[in-house]
């Protein structure tokens, strides 16, 4: 049994086909969900998280049916942590009573115990000294970080994340990709990005949504091998390339096309092979609801 399970999932809101029957199963290990703008990776996650219902097709979590008894749905959420796209604080909460009341809602009803885990998701998250500040008087990143430890509480099976570097520094970013990957070794984790180095720094799997279909799903070796022997460096930009752009070295960095006169071949990264695959008007291609 995998952790998640989808089996033909549409989703359609009026007349946009968000999700368009697709099938995915994830498990233990670190996912990376990229997409351009619009191409469903919310409304998956959304569905994964149990925030939303698909139109169609079959969810399971954890083996369970997340529209089936309410005991089940509740069974699911337990082991399953959300960090939603975009989070609201109610009222000036501190760090630590927001991720408590968090634990609150998520049934963790003995204090000690509670208590001691809302400590352990700060500090896992390098907030634990700041725990008494308020949560509107935190930096961005610092806020985000906020919204990551309540999607840890109680160490999840699941670990559903919307564009979960968003705001985060360098530093932070690389911290998140210590937590993350460490999680991944018991954890099923699923994070959208438009953060293409970061799915090739963490993710030993890659999914490309496009129009609510799955576009590839395969590790990021082989989807970075799609791009070989079609990117080039050269001193003008290629005629008929898909995209270049002149770098900090003067040279211009080619993707796709002909090589112009003098180009010299080079070692294709996750994004050139996301553009190559996807093209640059991918974001229009949808299917009709
Ligand atoms: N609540 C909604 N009502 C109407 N349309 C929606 C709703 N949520 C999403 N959509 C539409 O469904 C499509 C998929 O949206 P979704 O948010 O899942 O994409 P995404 O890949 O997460 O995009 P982004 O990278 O911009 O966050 C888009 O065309 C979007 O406009």
């Amino acid at each position: 049994m995998n952790a998640v399970e989808l089996t033909a999932v549409t989703k359609t809101y009026g007349r946009t086909r968000a999700l368009d029957a697709v099938d995915l199963t994830f498990d233990r290990g670190v996912t990376g969900l990229l997409g351009p703008n619009g191409a469903g990776k919310t409304t998956l996650l959304r569905i994964v998280a149990t925030s939303i219902g698909a139109d169609s097709g079959d969810v399971r979590l954890l083996g369970r049916d997340p529209h089936g008894s309410h005991a089940e749905l509740t069974a699911i959420r337990r082991e399953l942590g959300y960090l939603p796209q975009e989070l609201g604080y109610p009222g000036d909460m501190t760090a630590f009573g927001f991720v408590e009341y968090v634990a609150v809602l998520k049934e963790w009803n003995d204090r000690r115990r509670r208590l001691r885990e809302v400590r352990r998701v700060l500090e896992l998250v390098g907030l634990g000294t700041m725990a008494t500040k308020r949560v509107s008087r935190l930096s961005g990143g610092q806020r985000r970080r906020v919204a990551l430890a309540q999607a840890l509480l109680g160490d999840p099976r699941i670990l559903v994340l919307d564009e979960p570097t968003t705001g985060l520094d360098p530093t932070q970013r690389a911290d998140l990709r210590r937590t993350l990957s460490a999680l991944g070794g018991h954890c099923a984790v699923l994070l959208s990005t438009h953060q293409t180095e970061d799915v090739a720094a963490l993710c030993e799997r890659v999914v490309v949504l496009a129009g609510g279909t799955v576009r590839f799903d395969g590790t990021v070796t082989d989807l970075v091998a799609t791009a070989a022997g079609r990117v080039w460096l050269c001193d003008d930009p290629g005629p008929d390339a898909l995209v270049s752009w002149r770098t900090g070295t003067g040279r211009h960095h080619v993707v796709g096309g002909t090589p112009p006169p003098g180009a010299v071949a080079a070692e294709p990264t996750l994004e050139d092979a996301y553009l190559l695959m996807l093209g640059v008007d991918a974001h229009d291609v949808r299917a009709p609801a």
